[in-house]
């Protein structure tokens, strides 16, 4: 069996066992896309969990098997909300990314985002845009996603072309692979595996819902049902990846 091979086999194999554990994913989310992602988890098979309020992230953190970091609606709550929940996942040892969002309009979101990365942060995924803007991560798995996710570790490389044009026009895809990295990072501590297994979970399941969808709107519904019905062999059959070293 090859490398690849088995990095796909493993992806269908840590579907399996999201399903099988429910890992609790605490969402510090923007606010416009806080359903879409609560329910994107659990049609994956997760726990969400979406407070910011600053007397009770701590708790929540101590309870999540992850946390997803979203930067889209910061504010002065979120900024404490998100210290406190990160020093929870740190102390903890618990798997956390951030979704450096619009960080590429911001000096301040760019030197929060900065600041979080270098704090211990497991990954970081953006678009094209913000991953550029955010340069060199050394500690961090890089993760810029878009017509092909490119997952970026030390030396290693992983491209993943799945996925459909249709994920661009629905507000939120991007926020929600955060949340499902996390989730699968909840159930396979290799970091890069983990991604890997959401992205291709998200990417196939997009493909999937594409074909019975007229737009946006109906791709959206498709989209959740897709992830909901997603077999590991789907996963196997259609994962389309490479990658390389140095
Ligand atoms: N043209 C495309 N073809 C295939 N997949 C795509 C395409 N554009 C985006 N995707 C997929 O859609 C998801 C969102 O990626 P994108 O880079 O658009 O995130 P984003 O800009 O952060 O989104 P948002 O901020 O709306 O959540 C990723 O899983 C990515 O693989
Ligand atoms: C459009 C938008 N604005 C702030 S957050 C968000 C959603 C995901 O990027
Ligand atoms: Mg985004």
């Amino acid at each position: 069996m090859t490398d690849l091979s088995r990095l796909i086999e493993n992806a269908a194999a840590s579907l399996t066992h999201v399903r099988q554990r429910r890992p609790r994913v605490h969402c510090l989310m923007n606010t416009v896309v806080q359903k879409f992602v609560a329910d994107g988890l659990a049609a994956l098979g997760a726990n969400p969990s979406m407070t910011s309020s600053p007397d009770e992230v701590a708790a929540f953190a101590r309870r999540a098997d992850a946390l997803v970091v979203n930067l889209g609606t910061l504010d002065d709550g979120r900024r404490t909300a998100i210290r406190l929940a990160t020093a929870v996942a740190r102390d903890a040892g618990k798997p956390w990314i951030v979704d450096p969002v619009h960080c590429d309009y911001s000096p301040s979101r760019l030197a929060f985002a900065r600041e979080l990365i270098a704090s211990g942060a497991s990954v970081v995924r953006g678009n094209a845009s913000e991953m550029d803007i955010i340069g060199e991560v050394t500690e961090a798995l890089k993760i810029k996603t878009g017509p092909v996710d490119e997952l970026t570790l030390e030396r290693h490389r992983i491209r993943i072309e799945n996925g459909h044009p249709l994920m661009a026009q629905v507000t939120g895809t991007g926020c929600l692979s955060g949340a499902l990295i996390a989730a699968f990072m909840a159930v396979e501590p290799d970091r890069m595996k983990a991604a890997t297994g959401a992205l291709l979970a998200s990417g196939v399941a997009a493909e999937f819902a594409a074909n019975s969808s007229n737009g946006p709107g109906t791709f959206e519904a498709a989209f959740r049902d897709a992830l909901a019905a997603l077999r590991p062999e789907d996963i196997i059959a259609n994962a389309r990846i490479s990658h390389a070293e140095g």
